[in-house]
Parts: structure tokens; C-alpha cells; sequence
């Protein structure tokens, strides 16, 4: 890993050329192929295109939970392209957040015990004001000593998200994270990602809801590994009429 000082603006994570094949010979799947894109600070940029298209590696890849095979992955100023898997989980824990659709709380904790456990796992003992904190930012703090299965979806989500964002991470990466959620549930979800892009977080979403993705700041497009269009501050109409014209 290593640290260059780059001469213009730094973005919050940049990939440049970046390519990723599973498997080998005539069953090699190139997942993503050549991608150059830059996600800037503070903005929120939503990833979408047909099934298979490349979506979810790519987020992987910029998260540094895949190896490339070629090209450049730089979180602001620091190349992760070659970090190894020890400072991959210390990047992790403390400058990446990550949100899945299926909210991966752990079962058997509180929301604060899971909202606390990024900050455990990197030696730190958190006390019990600045959990609450962390859940009252994202409207849960009386929620603080159930469970998962005592909270509803939306709820659990917004408690992964908090769990995410306790360690103030550079950038949140979020993969559908509106997928397993009803229309209700996930407003409150895309209203609470876009408080914290207004507090200066960057977040990158891969989606297949073009409703979610006009709530973000921009919206670029994958076809086949390929970065093939991105629009900015288009409405759920426009998204969703350019998604249906890759699907063709
Ligand atoms: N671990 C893997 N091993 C082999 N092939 C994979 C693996 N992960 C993804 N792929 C393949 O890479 C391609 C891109 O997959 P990816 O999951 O990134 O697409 P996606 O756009 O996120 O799809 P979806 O919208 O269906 O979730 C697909 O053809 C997929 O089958």
C-alpha cells in the first residue's frame, strides 16, 4: 500500500482501468472490463444496469473486498490495488463502511452491541453515549437494546447503516441496500443516506429500484463490465427509461 500525492482534486475512491475476470479459459466471465470512473467526496453516486452486468463486483472491487487483475483501485490517496488481506480488514474497519441487502446484523446482539462491534473489533471500547449516538443519528436510539428480529426491516437497515457509519469510513458502500425493503421502509432508508451525504459522507450504490437512484447525486451505468452512460440529477423516469434501453 502506498501513499502518492495526487495533483488533482483526490477523489473519495478512484478506479482506473480496473479489470476483474472469474474463472479461466472458455468459462472465464469478464466481470468488469477496463473501468475508469471516479467517485468525488461528498457526493452519492448510484451504480445500476442489467443482471449480471458487473455491478456488484465492481462496488467489491472499489471496496477492496476483491483483488483486481488489472488497473488501480485508490481510496483518496492511498493505492489498496496490492494491500494484503490483513490491510484490507484494517482499511475496513476503519475507512470503509459497507452495507449489504440483507443487513447482516449478527442475530444474538443488541442493535447498540451491533452498532458498537466495528469499533470492538479494531481494539477500541466504545462507550455506551457514543452507540447511542450513532443510533439516535439514524432514529433508533430507543431501539437501542432489541434485536434484529424485534426490529422491522427498515428498522435493521437503518441500525446496519449506523453500524457502518460509527467509524466515520471515508465512503460507504451500500449493495441494494433498499432491495429487501417495502416502499415506506426504504424512503426512510434513501432519506437517511442523503442526511449523511449532506454531512459530507460519499456513497457509492449499486440498485436495481430507479427510484432509489434518482435519489442520489448521479447514476452511472454498466453493460457488460462497461461503464457505458452516467446521468446527473435525472428522475426515476429518465433512469428508468436509460436501464430499459440496456436491457434491450
Ligand atoms: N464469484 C464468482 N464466480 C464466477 N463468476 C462470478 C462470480 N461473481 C460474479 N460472477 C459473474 O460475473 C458477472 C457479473 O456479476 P455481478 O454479480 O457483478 O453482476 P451484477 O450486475 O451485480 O448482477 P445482479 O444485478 O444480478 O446482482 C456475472 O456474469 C456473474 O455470473
Amino acid at each position: 500500500m502506498s501513499t502518492t500525492a495526487l495533483s488533482r482534486t483526490t477523489a473519495a475512491v478512484s478506479l482506473e482501468a480496473v479489470s476483474k475476470t472469474y474463472g479461466t479459459g472458455p468459462t472465464a466471465v469478464r466481470a468488469v472490463d477496463g473501468v475508469d470512473v471516479d467517485f468525488a467526496p461528498g457526493t452519492w453516486t448510484a451504480v445500476m444496469g442489467p443482471s449480471g452486468s458487473g455491478k456488484s463486483t465492481l462496488l467489491n472491487c472499489a471496496a477492496g473486498l476483491e483483488h483486481v487483475d488489472a488497473g488501480r483501485v485508490l481510496l483518496g490517496d492511498t493505492d489498496i490495488t496490492d494491500a494484503d488481506d490483513e490491510e484490507l480488514s484494517a482499511l475496513r474497519r476503519t475507512r470503509i463502511g459497507f452495507v449489504f441487502q440483507s443487513f447482516n446484523l449478527v442475530s444474538s446482539l443488541s442493535a447498540a452491541q451491533n452498532v458498537e462491534l466495528p469499533l470492538r473489533l479494531s481494539g477500541r471500547r466504545p462507550g455506551r453515549e457514543q452507540v447511542l449516538q450513532a443510533l439516535a443519528a439514524v432514529g433508533l436510539a430507543e431501539r437501542a437494546d432489541h434485536r434484529p428480529r424485534q426490529l422491522s426491516g427498515g428498522q435493521q437497515q437503518r441500525v446496519a447503516i449506523a453500524r457502518a457509519m460509527v467509524t466515520a469510513p471515508e465512503v460507504l458502500f451500500a449493495d441494494e441496500p433498499t432491495g429487501a425493503l417495502d416502499s415506506t421502509a426504504a424512503r426512510g432508508v434513501l432519506d437517511l443516506m442523503r442526511t449523511t451525504v449532506s454531512a459530507g459522507q460519499t456513497i457509492v450504490m449499486v440498485t436495481h429500484d430507479p427510484a432509489a437512484a434518482a435519489r442520489a447525486d448521479a447514476t452511472v451505468f454498466l453493460r457488460d463490465g462497461r461503464i457505458v452512460d452516467r446521468l446527473a440529477g435525472a428522475d426515476a423516469a429518465t433512469v428508468a427509461a436509460r436501464l430499459v434501453s440496456l436491457e434491450g
